[in-house]
């Protein structure tokens, strides 16, 4: 059983909706009790203010911002959190995690899966992004913050879809599409979303189900639509937003991220998958936003989920309930400045024999948050 506490990151660029979602999660009854956590940047209380009056667990770090001066006092704000819970002072269920506007998630995820004395008792939950659909496509153009917090999203909320036209939306949507198509993408309306859907975004649990990875990796999810809350596959195309102008700089910064999905027939030998996460990490680690996967590895009894954000990597998570037939490995990787060429070829390396292999080289610079199986 995984009985570490579940954090969700919520962010998004600022004033995106961040705090009128948390406000509706937190008075919803079917959301279980949650620890909120956040950040303020600038002078706005007001977060805070609400936010107190509905949870008595708020803890509101006032100074500076989370993803870089703050990481020491996160760490130290939910080892705290979970010293009080475990007195019995405090009972939540969860944890999320309000970013400041600007924030960088990479470097949150770090501190979770590092930490020694918060990573035992923590696990991650998934990052959720909002995007404001009004501002949202200049915002992109503008901020490479608010185009890594697209890129690195297990899932993403369109906010004040009330505001524009559905052809503004449909532009939106199809170049959140091309940044991140792994990501699940849902609208909340005045922050109203259902709770659940919040909630258990990334596949890196113990008992996860194989339809949880399937989703999580970006196969499509066969009730999209249903809710009423996903994207209108109708008003959806999936045109680039911004087309590539001869001799002039593309309009957004979203050009320098690149995604890739890759498919390939296991199991894979683990010294192949090995040489190709080493010579990745050690030659690009810096540029890689996420990488996440299925790999069915030989001489393995379950296929491993695995995650990782540049060069440090979660445990992974045995998939103990695969069917055992199905022995198809995917990776997808979500990466800055890297062009999609360097990338695949990157990725054809699994491809290989072992006998055909280089000698690996080991890589220093690769953390892993637990014992490994490749
Ligand atoms: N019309 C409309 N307004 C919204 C919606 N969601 C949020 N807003 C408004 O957008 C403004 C900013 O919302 P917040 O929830 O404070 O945004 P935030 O991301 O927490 O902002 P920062 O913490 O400053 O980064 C507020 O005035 C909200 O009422 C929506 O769906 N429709």
């Amino acid at each position: 059983m995984d009985d570490r506490i579940p954090i969700t990151v919520l962010t998004g660029f600022l004033g995106a909706g961040k705090t009128t979602v948390l406000n509706h999660l937190i008075r919803d009854p079917d959301a279980g009790r949650i620890a909120v956590v956040m950040n303020e940047f600038g002078d706005a209380g007001l977060d805070h203010d609400l936010i107190e009056e509905a949870v008595e667990e708020t803890v509101l770090m006032q100074s500076g911002c989370i993803c870089c001066t703050m990481r020491g006092d996160l760490l130290r704000t939910l080892g705290k959190l979970m010293a009080r819970r475990q007195r019995g002072d405090l009972d939540f269920d969860r944890v999320v995690i309000e970013t400041t506007g600007i924030a960088d998630p990479g470097p949150i995820l770090h501190s979770l899966i590092m930490d020694r004395i918060v990573g035992p008792h923590y696990r991650m939950d998934g990052i959720v992004t909002l995007v404001d659909a009004a501002n949202g496509l200049n915002t992109l153009d503008r901020q490479f913050e608010a185009v890594q917090q697209v890129a690195m999203a297990d899932l993403i909320v369109l906010s004040k879809v009330d505001l524009v036209a559905a052809s503004a939306l449909a532009r939106l949507d199809a170049r959140l599409a091309d940044m991140n198509p792994s990501a699940k993408r849902m609208r909340a309306e005045h922050g109203r979303m259902p709770v659940g859907a919040l909630f258990g975004v990334t596949a890196m649990r113990l008992g996860v189900s194989s339809d949880d990875v399937g989703q999580w990796l970006g196969q499509p999810d066969p009730l999209a639509g249903l809710s009423g809350f996903s994207a209108d596959p109708n008003t959806t195309d999936r045109a680039p937003a911004v087309l590539p102008t001869v001799g002039a700089m593309p309009a957004s910064a979203d050009h320098r991220i690149v995604s890739v999905s890759f498919e390939i027939d296991g199991p894979i030998a683990a010294e192949v998958f090995d040489l190709w996460l080493d010579t990745l990490i050690g030659l690009r680690g810096p540029n890689i936003l996420r990488i996440k996967g299925i790999v069915h590895l030989k001489g393995l009894e379950f296929p491993f989920v695995f995650h990782g954000v540049q060069h440090i990597f979660d445990e992974p998570v045995p998939l103990k309930n695969s069917s055992g037939m199905d022995t198809r490995c995917r990776v997808v990787v979500i990466a800055r400045d890297m062009s999609e060429a360097d990338l695949r070829a990157s990725l054809s390396m699994l491809k290989m024999h072992p006998k055909d292999m280089p000698a690996a080289p080991s890589d220093p610079d690769l953390i892993h948050s637990g014992e490994m199986p490749f």
